[in-house]
């Protein structure tokens, strides 16, 4: 039997075309077939799927026009004018020194892509989806951030053939491209305070998921400009944490820190975790973000460095979007092309996450429920007297 490679890096194997495969061929013709498409318009019983499939087939194809609309409200800050009070079209014209014909047309996208909608004396107000981008600057930098992505995908194929040309590269100082070495200190701040504007809704996902109460040190690995150890840090003060990031972030770290007044309780160490140890004398340490940025090695490098680290009964918490490992996914393409572009790392499932952190020697290896995945998923693994096998059956739902 051959072997493949599936998303969880565990080799599979495939199996032999059974009734299901017979099956699924039939399906692919019929579902290709002019006939069907015409019958299953024709029948009211099936109309409803032909609707729902082109809307989604279409959303899929105008998906660049939908991401330009959604750029243009944030570059003209017509969301935030919006939640302060509805306004006309020549009121926003004038605001923002556009014609009001073709301000028109942005604007009726954006209703209706649910980003605005329609108020009484044909006024502009705040859609569902307009809200919570008005609401959040982290949102709003990175629909900022992603034109460089999408500058990155403008010719696709180029990138997949050749991925080192993206420009996205050169954002990030501690790819193996990029030796953070030489970076200037620029490089480090406008990366961290981009993640640090856009960790707030991981920062709210992990305090819902995972009773801190039982911990008494954290270190938070690659913690950035230190958002999450000070919101964890506020939320239950018996608790002190240690942040380890690379030296210059670690530092900006250190001052943000000091202006939340918490340095009592939240210190901070420079160094890398592939070239230095790791502070000790923790009990919990969180991994924020920062599995995904890197390959398979030096992942398991690090976790094994983790559990080394940890004292019996401690625990790791790695916090991060993670690949659905069959179906539909919003989040999947985006960051699959996300971290190609970077150059580093990949997107994983939580059994390809969890399987790692077996193999660095974690037990009792469980999916926390997010209240919305999306922003991250999170896995907890236990140091334990058990000894640990190298595949981890995970518990907790989702693969
Ligand atoms: C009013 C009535 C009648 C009913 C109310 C009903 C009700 C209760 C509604 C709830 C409404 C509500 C509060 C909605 C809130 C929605 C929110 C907060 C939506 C938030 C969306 C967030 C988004 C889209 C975040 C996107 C994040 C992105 C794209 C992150 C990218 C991260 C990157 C690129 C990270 C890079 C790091 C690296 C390099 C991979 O390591
Ligand atoms: C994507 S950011 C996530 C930051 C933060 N945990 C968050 O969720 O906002 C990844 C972090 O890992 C840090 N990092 C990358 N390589 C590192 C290394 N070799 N040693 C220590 N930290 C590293 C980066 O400086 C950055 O702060």
């Amino acid at each position: 039997m051959d072997t493949v490679h599936s998303p969880s890096s565990m080799p599979l194997a495939v199996a032999p075309a059974g009734w299901r495969e017979r099956l699924a061929a039939r399906i692919d013709r019929w579902s290709t077939s002019p006939a069907l498409h015409r019958w299953a318009m024709g029948s009211v019983m099936t109309r409803w799927l032909v609707r729902r499939r082109s809307a989604r087939l279409f959303a899929c194809m105008a998906g660049f026009v939908h991401t330009q609309v959604l750029l243009a409200c944030v570059r003209l800050h017509l969301l935030e004018t919006l939640a302060e009070s509805p306004r006309t079209l020549d009121e926003l014209a004038a605001l923002t020194g556009l014609q009001a014909a073709s301000l028109q047309r942005l604007l009726d996208s954006a209703v209706a892509m649910g980003l605005m909608n329609r108020r009484s004396c044909g006024r502009y107000g705040l859609g569902a989806l307009g809200a919570p981008v008005a609401a959040h600057a982290g949102i709003r930098e990175m629909v900022e951030h992603n034109a460089t992505l999408y500058d990155d995908l403008r010719d696709p194929l180029a990138l997949l053939r050749d991925p080192n040309q993206a420009q996205m590269h050169t954002y990030w100082p501690y790819t193996p491209h990029q030796p953070h070495d030489g970076a200037p200190a620029e490089t480090f701040s406008r990366y961290s305070a981009l993640m640090s504007t856009s960790q707030r809704f991981v920062i709210d996902e992990l305090l819902a998921a995972y009773p801190f109460d039982d911990h008494q040190r954290v270190l938070d690995v690659g913690g950035g400009m230190g958002g999450w150890v000070s919101a964890l840090a506020q939320r239950h003060p018996h608790l002190h944490c240690t942040l380890f990031d690379l030296p210059p972030v670690a530092e900006l770290a250190r001052e943000q820190i000091g202006r939340l007044g918490l340095s009592e309780r939240v210190t901070t160490r420079g160094g890398s975790f592939i070239t230095d140890p790791l502070p000790g004398g923790a009990d919990l340490v969180t991994l924020v973000r920062v599995a995904h940025d890197h390959d398979d090695a030096t992942v398991l490098r690090l976790l094994r460095a983790i559990h080394d680290n940890l004292p019996l009964a401690g625990a790791l918490v790695l916090a991060e979007p993670m690949a659905q490992a069959e179906g539909e996914s919003p989040i999947d393409p985006y960051f699959h092309f996300y971290l190609m572009a970077m150059g580093s790392g990949r997107l994983r499932t939580p059994q390809a996450l969890a399987d790692l952190m077996a193999q660095a020697g974690f037990t009792h290896i469980e999916l926390a429920p997010s209240p919305v995945p999306l922003h991250a998923q999170i896995l907890v693994g236990r140091k334990s007297r058990v000894q640990a096998s190298r595949a981890a059956t995970l518990a907790g739902g989702a693969t």
